[in-house]
């Protein structure tokens, strides 16, 4: 859906943002690019509606070369989400939400119960809400209002940039979550910028790890905790919090795939802590290890790494009930 082929951004003062960068996006996969201050990210995310222009390569999306796409044409196409949110402040939240869809022609009334139905996703009850102004809510509601209104517009594609940046960890984890269940039904294809590993673990179907204008390694997250690609990678994701997650996260039967063939030599129980499990997948050249049932012994299935992927989302889905 969007592919970048050995594209490259050199900014006129000689700035190389991102040097030879070639990576794809699936059709409804949420890829989260992380990365230190600096390294290229947003950059990226900006060459992709245009607001920043490649000095070498080629990005494509559905297939086509988008420099030779209309940018503006190409912008209806692709949904942005900034950290600063930008909503008019003249406008209430239920105008803000129904701005795109009213600009490209869709009836006012119309509009506006879409806009409704968004705000309502995002957990904002319109009630309450729609008749707001922006000043008139928190940092972590404007996110929301800017995240529904990215929606609103309904398109294939969607840019985030520190989408949840601005609110404190509690309600941004609960923003997350909700995100994630939305993601669910409406399926964008999404490039997500943070500088947060906890985030682009918990957000990402898969993550690029970038170092400086390059990407270190792009993988899913479960992947990329288990196996780093290089020592800068092994320190990035080595140093962040996000590690201990992993340590209030048991392995369960659902994570699991069935035994087949001779049984692996590293197991853990049923409920140990993906990060013993993780721990012992490390020790295993065949990337799978073995889980047993605590009660009998006996081997209830193996576990992979994208079995603690799945493992991860699960945790996530079942935050997001419980928040
Ligand atoms: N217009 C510009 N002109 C010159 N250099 C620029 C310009 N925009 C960005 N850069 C440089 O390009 C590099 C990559 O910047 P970019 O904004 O893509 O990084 P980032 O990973 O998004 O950083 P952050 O997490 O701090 O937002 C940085 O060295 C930055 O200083």
């Amino acid at each position: 859906m969007i592919r970048f082929e050995h594209v490259t951004k050199r900014y006129p003062d000689g700035t190389t943002a991102v040097e030879d960068l070639s990576f794809e996006v699936a059709e409804g996969e949420l890829v989260t690019l992380v990365g230190p201050s600096g390294c290229g990210k947003t950059t990226t995310m900006k060459m992709v509606n245009r607001l920043v222009e490649p000095t070498s390569g080629r990005i494509l999306l559905d297939g086509e070369d988008i420099a030779a796409a209309d940018p503006v044409a190409l912008r209806r196409r692709i949904g942005y989400v900034i950290q600063q949110v930008g909503l008019f402040p003249h406008k209430t939240v239920l105008e803000n939400t129904a701005t795109v869809p009213r600009l490209t022609g869709t009836p006012k009334a119309r509009a506006r119960a879409r806009a409704a139905e968004l705000l309502e996703l995002v957990g904002l009850d319109p009630a309450v809400y729609g008749s707001r102004y922006p000043e008139q809510l928190s940092g972590g509601q404007r996110q929301r209002v800017g995240v529904a209104r990215a929606l609103a517009a309904d398109p294939p594609v969607l840019l985030m940039d520190e989408p949840f940046g601005a609110v404190d960890p509690v309600v941004r984890e609960r923003l997350q979550n909700e995100f994630l269940a939305l993601q669910k039904t409406v399926r964008k294809t999404i490039l997500l910028v943070t500088h947060d590993l906890e985030e682009a673990v918990r957000l990402g179907d898969r993550i690029a790890v970038y170092g400086h204008g390059t990407i270190e390694q792009f993988a899913r997250p479960a992947e990329v905790l288990a196996a780093p690609a290089n020592a800068y990678v092994a320190s990035f994701v080595g140093a962040d919090r996000g590690l201990r997650r992993l340590a209030v996260t048991p392995v369960e039967a659902a994570d699991l795939a069935p035994a087949q063939g001779p049984a692996p030599a590293g197991t853990v129980s049923l409920g140990a802590s993906l990060r013993e499990a993780l721990a012992a997948l490390l020790q295993e050249d065949s990337g799978r290890i073995g889980v047993t049932d605590p009660e009998t012994g006996a081997l209830a299935g193996v576990l992979t790494p994208e079995g603690v992927h799945r493992a991860l989302r699960r945790a996530d889905l079942q935050g997001a009930r419980e928040a």
